[in-house]
């Protein structure tokens, strides 16, 4: 049986720590402020359905790479406070992932406002 008390519960839990990722991640508030402002252009700028999509899923891959980033974080100064290359290594990679999701925010940002913003 679907127990619908408990799904709320971890919803609330969820969303509680997209709350914390935001108040401690600078780079979350980056990516807060960045999702605001396109998402504002999209709207100025009247994109059509494939357009929406494909900004839809640039920004929902940065964020999602952003969150995991930030839990291996938390992992890794849980497991290894002290200085460990493996550490490091764990960390840098994560934040890997999240340079690469961005690049890829980029590009598809470029693609679908520059020749918006050219016929200004
Ligand atoms: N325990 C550790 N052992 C070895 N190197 C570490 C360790 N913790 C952090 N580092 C190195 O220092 C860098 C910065 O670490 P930090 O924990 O400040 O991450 P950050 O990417 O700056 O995160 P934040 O988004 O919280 O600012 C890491 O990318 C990693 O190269």
């Amino acid at each position: 049986m679907i127990d619908f008390q408990k799904f709320i519960k971890s919803t609330t839990f969820a969303i509680k720590g997209i709350g914390s990722m935001i108040k401690s991640e600078n780079n979350a508030r980056i990516h807060l402020l960045a999702s605001v402002l396109v998402i504002s252009a999209g709207f100025y700028f009247q994109l059509n359905l494939q357009e929406w999509l494909w900004i839809s899923l640039a920004i929902t891959l940065v964020w999602i790479l952003e969150a995991l980033n930030t839990a291996i974080e938390a992992i890794i100064d849980l497991v290894s406070p002290e200085f460990h290359p493996l550490a490091g290594k764990a960390k840098d990679i994560a934040a890997g992932a999240v340079l690469i999701a961005s690049i890829f925010a980029l590009i598809v940002g470029t693609i679908i406002f520059l020749p918006k913003v050219l016929l200004l």
